[in-house]
């Protein structure tokens, strides 16, 4: 593995994947899978699904990654199921990934960062997936919170849909920062020192934050397409959502994360193993096969 000695989050997160391989699974309760399962689409449902999940999944997976809209959708009660499946998960020794996607002006983002990653909080999870488009920086207080505790925030850098890419592929000017008043603006522009796409700045953006070795901040970049990122400076862990339902495969992952430290990339799948249930065996079984698969893949 390549940089500096790992501890911090990073730490955890190698540890836990050491111990049970590199997967990610995705607790995501969809009206479908609910019917699929023979369960009604309803908070009984929903705590049904969840009980079957953290059964089936908490003992088994080195992340799980409940997806927050579906439990949502119920309001307070869905979030008291959640709060179930958080606390279910970690104590059947699974991190806890919730899959918030949060982003916000820094005063609000202090606030989701305590819900979503401090003690006090009964939402509180290993780490939550935010979204960088208010500006990197704007998640600072996030940051802040998870490397004081531990945690890890994972940053939307190159999705898996394929909407994602006329912003994420756009070319940026890394060193332009805004001006504080119209007075301050140049009068003519200067050249662009540094060109460079959205999502590369991202991610130099998260290895600048895991200099300090404890991989406190992630990225997400999909295991469906070829992303063109530079991304072995990170010393971060990448979940790579796609497998499954969105049409990755284990074999793919090779040549998406050609150049990356495999040690750190964590594949994700919802749908391809919630279709096994809701038999917990079955449904434990798939999410081996799926660990196994990615395993056998990375070598
Ligand atoms: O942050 C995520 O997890 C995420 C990022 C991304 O680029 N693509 C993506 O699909 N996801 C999430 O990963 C899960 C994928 O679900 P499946 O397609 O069923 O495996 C969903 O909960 C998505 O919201």
């Amino acid at each position: 593995m390549t940089g500096v000695s790992v501890q911090g989050f990073g730490r955890r997160h190698l540890d836990a994947v050491g111990e049970r391989g590199r997967l990610c699974a995705g607790i995501d309760p969809h009206a479908e899978l609910l019917e699929e399962w023979g369960l009604p689409v309803s908070v009984d449902g929903l705590t049904r699904f969840a009980d079957i999940c953290v059964e089936a999944l908490g003992p088994v997976a080195a992340v799980v990654k409940p997806q927050v809209a579906f439990f949502e959708v119920f309001g307070s009660a869905g979030f008291a199921v959640l709060e179930r499946v958080i606390r279910g998960c970690q104590e059947a020794g699974a991190l806890v990934l919730a899959d918030a996607k949060r982003g916000d002006i820094g005063s609000t983002m202090a606030a989701y960062a305590t819900a979503w990653l401090e003690d006090t909080s009964p939402l509180c999870s290993d780490a939550v997936t935010v979204s960088p488009y208010l500006g990197f920086g704007s998640l600072d207080p996030a940051v802040s919170a998870a490397r004081a505790s531990d945690r890890g925030v994972f940053v939307l850098a190159r999705t898996s849909n394929p909407e994602g890419a006329a912003l994420q592929t756009a070319t940026v000017d890394s060193l332009c920062s805004e001006p504080a008043s119209v007075s301050d603006r140049p009068l003519r522009s200067e050249p662009a020192s540094v060109t460079k796409g959205v999502a590369q700045s991202i991610v130099d953006a998260a290895a600048a934050e895991n200099a300090d070795g404890t991989a406190t901040v992630g990225l997400v970049v999909g295991a469906t397409r070829a992303h063109g990122l530079d991304l072995s400076a990170l010393n971060g862990p990448i979940l790579s959502p796609g497998l499954g339902a969105q049409g990755a495969t284990a074999d793919d992952l090779p040549s998406v994360f050609a150049g990356a430290d495999l040690a750190w990339v964590l594949p994700a799948s919802s749908r391809g193993v919630l279709g096994a249930g809701p038999d917990v065996v079955a449904l434990r079984a798939a999410c081996e096969k799926q660990r196994d698969e990615i395993e056998a893949a990375f070598g």
